[in-house]
């Protein structure tokens, strides 16, 4: 199968394949959506790329699924505008978006065989049966289930079934094609391996994929540019491994998980050539140092450090003074969790209470003589703790 690729009106690359299959940007400028007087999403602005793979992102009721659903044409925006490569779409119907859906449960038609499931659409466009069956085969054939065509649903995997809902989206040529939680009905196994497959198919056909998820895994495995959404607002737009390294709210910090947050006041900010070196009074604990940016003196404000940045050592009394290089504070080992290759050792700040969390190789766990119930001092560098200002 030849993917070419080609540059449109926009400077953006469109990869090409000779299913006839072209890809479109994703554009949302000041879109609301009101149900009645209750805000499901406010004034989200956002750019998705042609060829990306866009990871919605949030706990649920964040309006993940009502921006998808926008996006679709299945819900219609109560203010601001809908663009599809350079296409307002806003009052256009559904099936004249260049959109295609996929579906948790996959939606396939269960009294039909896979190529009458797949075949579908195209009859619905009324699209000349040659064609059809031209665009159907090649199809089946692209994604290996040409030797399944004549099988109903039930006689298919989850893995299988979800593969014909792809083909039975992608076979209409969707500039954009839009998933919703598609993973989220499958076991564990199935759900690695089908995500596995999905962004092979993403990248084998370089189409725009926009997918709602509320897990964390998930996105950072499938995305070009994760979008974290809380309370129908977009906290985040970066690419996975941006938003690991720096989250950029504490809402952000706390929904990735493993972060440890201190909130305190700001009370010294020092510029630097890569980032202000930030000091935050914490209440019970004194100061820490972080880097950032935007830090005003006076306001509250967190620093957050990944627990697998924080190191132990035995308490003396002597490390535990903190400087503008090194954080230091004294916590108590309160439990030990073997999750395999990856040990999660729960402290417990002792001024404070605060609980916290250190990750460490269960290898270099063991070769250590720290126990629970052990008074230590954890420590972390100040280069590694990102300033938070909201
Ligand atoms: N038709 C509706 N009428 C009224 N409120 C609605 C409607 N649809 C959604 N909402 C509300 O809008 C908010 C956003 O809903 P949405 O389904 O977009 O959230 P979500 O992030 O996709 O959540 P989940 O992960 O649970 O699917 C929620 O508070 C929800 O209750």
């Amino acid at each position: 199968m030849n993917i070419g690729t080609k540059i449109n009106s926009v400077g953006k690359t469109n990869a090409v394949c000779d299913l006839g299959l072209t890809a479109q940007g994703v554009s949302l400028r000041s879109v609301s959506k009101k149900y009645g007087s209750f805000v499901a999403v406010e004034n989200l602005n956002l750019d998705i790329p042609a060829g990306d793979y866009c990871c919605l992102l949030g706990p649920s009721g964040c309006g993940k699924t009502t921006t998808l659903r926008m996006i679709a044409g299945h819900e219609d925006v109560t203010s601001g505008d809908v663009l599809i490569g350079d296409r307002h779409v806003n009052n256009l119907p559904p099936a004249k978006r260049d959109t295609a859906m996929m579906f948790q449960n996959y939606a396939l038609f269960p009294h039909k065989t896979v190529w009458q499931n797949v075949d579908f659409g195209l009859k619905m466009r009324k699209i000349p049966q040659s064609d059809r069956r031209t665009r159907v085969g090649e199809m089946l054939e692209l994604i290996g289930l040409s030797h399944l065509a004549e099988r109903k649903p039930v006689q298919l995997s989850g893995g299988q079934q979800q593969r014909v809902a792809l083909a039975r989206a992608l076979v209409t040529r969707p500039k954009v094609l839009l998933l919703d939680e598609p993973l989220s009905a499958l076991d564990e196994t199935l759900r690695l391996r089908m995500r596995g497959e999905l962004r092979k198919i993403q990248k084998q056909f370089g189409m725009t994929f926009i997918q709602v998820t509320h897990g964390v895994d998930e996105a950072f495995a499938l995305s070009d540019q994760i979008v974290v959404m809380n309370h129908g607002h977009i906290e985040q737009v970066a690419t996975p491994a941006e938003v690991f390294r720096t989250p950029a709210s504490q809402f952000v910090a706390k929904f990735m998980g493993d972060q440890n947050i201190f909130t305190g006041k700001v009370i010294n900010c020092i510029a630097d050539t890569n980032s202000d070196l930030i000091e935050l009074d914490v209440k019970g604990i004194g100061s820490l140092f972080c880097r950032g940016y935007g830090a005003v003196i006076g306001n509250e404000a967190a620093c957050s450090i990944r627990a697998d940045l924080v190191e132990l050592e035995p308490y003396s009394a002597a490390t535990s003074i903190p400087s503008t290089k090194q954080n230091h504070i004294s916590v108590r080992i309160t439990a030990v969790e073997l999750t395999g290759y990856v040990t999660r050792v729960s402290l417990m700040a002792e001024k404070t209470g605060q609980e916290l969390l250190y990750k460490v190789r269960t290898d270099d766990w063991h070769n250590s003589s720290l126990q629970e119930g052990q008074l230590i001092i954890l420590r972390w560098s100040a280069d590694d703790c990102i300033f938070l200002a909201h």
